[in-house]
């Protein structure tokens, strides 16, 4: 059917919020559009889940929503308000399309040296766990009409891979993917790849960037191995949760894969990284005054702090976008501090907002769709993680440059006679200077190998940090500069 446009309706819509027994929903297909991500770096997407049973049982087919196309829908509490979204997934929508519309849009993302993020946020039971992992099949072989998001990705990831890789035989380009899983509870990180590990503490490194340490890291090849990890984590997640008292819906999970890939041209390895963070954030029900004022706020925070932090962070970044001069809490929760390139930072994000369309969750919808409406105003500052076009390509030219004038520089050292360009001093203090330039010159010498030496490793810090901080750029090209000018005089 059309884009955005209803492919049946049954009768006026109006009717179907007042509607007590089963009526057919609407249709509305999803447009996949590969363009959306050349521009914009934040996408919100609403997903209605189908009324469930329980839900039926209490208040019938009463709902609190109509949706009007595949980007408007319309809360028809008091007042009635209408939202517009980039999308809006309708109850009918397969994993596969929502797989599609934002799941393979993410993977090549990555692959391409993004940074890449999917939340997925709503109330208890309204289907962050279906949309993000759904059903995961018990060998991890084959996928089902009710797997998610993440077992979905890393089908389509290692198949693009293996595609890319036969492509560039040439280059002999070659991926290396690493998965991480975590839970947050409590302001608790725990290892769910090794639940031993708990109370991780996240640290900040001037090459890696923001980590958790002690985190154990999972080399995966296969879309097998992947779900393997996955029904490893989600295992111990339930242990977890009956030995620590706590529930599934008030804890955070983060799988992560650093996607990394490099190849050779003109004699140069370049490498990519991409960071792929695929969350599950914990049931709003509770914080539906994340982001809101007083008691209510500071409620909210000791329920759970990352969620009503998230709200905050939000909140500060809409301001931020709006040009006010705010300081963003991230470091306030860890949830917020583990994910603060995904938010207003270094990374594509999609928030999926989930939404029951029974009226007996009118409020929390009303809440989750206002969180959405205001996250869809973060602007983020995505770039590829790379050491291999641009300025670092043209500092690692200049650093060889380098290095080879040292060699030449050491040469002439060793030679018997004064070194070349000395030669070119003439007149009657000739010997006095060509001792003092010596002695000058073996200084330089050892100098620019401390430098030279030094250059690398920051270059290559700042890459390993998975951003090419543009101050590291700038620094690294003054003191190029000067050391050029130290070779030459
Ligand atoms: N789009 C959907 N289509 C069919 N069933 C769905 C859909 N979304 C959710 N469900 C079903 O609704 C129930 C609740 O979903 P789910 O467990 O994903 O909620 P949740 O938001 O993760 O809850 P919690 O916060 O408690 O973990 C599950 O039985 C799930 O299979």
């Amino acid at each position: 059917s059309s884009i955005g446009g209803a492919a049946k309706r049954v009768f006026d819509l109006r009717d179907l919020a007042a509607a007590e027994v089963p009526v057919e929903v609407p249709h509305f297909e999803l447009d996949e559009d590969p363009a959306f991500w050349m521009d914009r770096n934040v996408q919100v997407l609403v997903r209605l889940r189908p009324i469930s049973a329980a839900e039926s049982t209490a208040y019938g087919q009463k709902r609190c929503l109509i949706q009007d196309s595949s980007k408007t829908l319309s809360w028809t509490g008091h007042p009635e308000t209408m939202f517009t979204f980039d999308h809006v997934a309708c109850e009918t929508i397969s994993q596969e399309k929502l797989f599609r519309v934002v799941g393979l849009p993410m993977v090549e993302n990555c692959m391409s040296g993004y940074n890449g993020c999917l939340f997925a946020y709503g109330q208890t039971g309204s289907g962050k766990t279906y949309t993000m992992m759904g059903e995961l099949s018990k060998d991890g072989n084959e996928l089902s009409n009710d797997s998610g998001l993440t077992p979905r990705i890393f089908e389509y990831l290692f198949a693009r891979i293996k595609e890319e890789e036969e492509r560039r035989r040439e280059d002999k380009l070659k991926y290396i993917c690493k998965c991480s899983f975590l839970e947050i509870y409590n302001e608790q990180i725990t290892d769910l790849l090794e639940p031993s590990s708990t109370n991780l503490q996240i640290r900040e490194d001037i090459k890696k960037g923001v980590y958790v340490e002690n985190l154990m890291e999972c080399y995966v090849s296969s879309v097998k191995d992947v779900m393997l990890l996955l029904l490893q984590g989600v295992a111990n997640r339930k242990m977890a949760a009956t030995n620590m008292n706590s529930e599934s819906s008030r804890s955070h999970s983060v799988f992560t894969c650093v996607i990394e890939s490099h190849w050779e041209r003109d004699s140069m390895t370049h490498l990519r990284f991409g960071r792929l963070n695929l969350v599950d954030l914990a049931g709003s029900e509770r914080q539906k005054s994340s982001g809101a004022e007083g008691d209510r706020l500071k409620e909210a925070a000791n329920i759970n702090r990352s969620l009503s932090t998230l709200g905050l962070v939000i909140m500060t970044l809409v301001d931020v976008a709006n040009g006010k001069s705010r300081h963003v809490p991230y470091r306030d929760s860890r949830l917020t501090f583990l994910l603060q390139d995904s938010l207003g930072g270094n990374s594509k994000t999609t928030i999926v907002a989930n939404i029951s369309p029974s009226i007996c969750s009118s409020n929390e919808t009303l809440s989750t769709l206002k969180f959405a409406q205001r996250a869809k105003l973060i602007q983020n500052n995505a770039k590829v993680n790379e050491d291999a076009s641009g300025d670092v390509m043209a500092l690692q030219r200049q650093i060889e440059e380098l290095k080879d004038q040292l060699t030449c520089l050491r040469k002439q050292q060793n030679a018997p006679g004064p070194p070349s360009f000395l030669l070119l001093n003439s007149g009657s203090d000739r010997e006095y200077n060509t001792l003092a330039e010596d002695h000058q010159s073996s200084c330089d010498l050892s100098l620019l190998k401390q430098k030279v030496s030094h250059l690398e490793d920051v270059l290559v810090g700042s890459l390993r940090r998975e951003k090419l901080a543009e101050l590291d750029i700038r620094k690294l090209e003054a003191e190029i500069k000067h050391l050029n000018r130290l070779v030459l005089t």
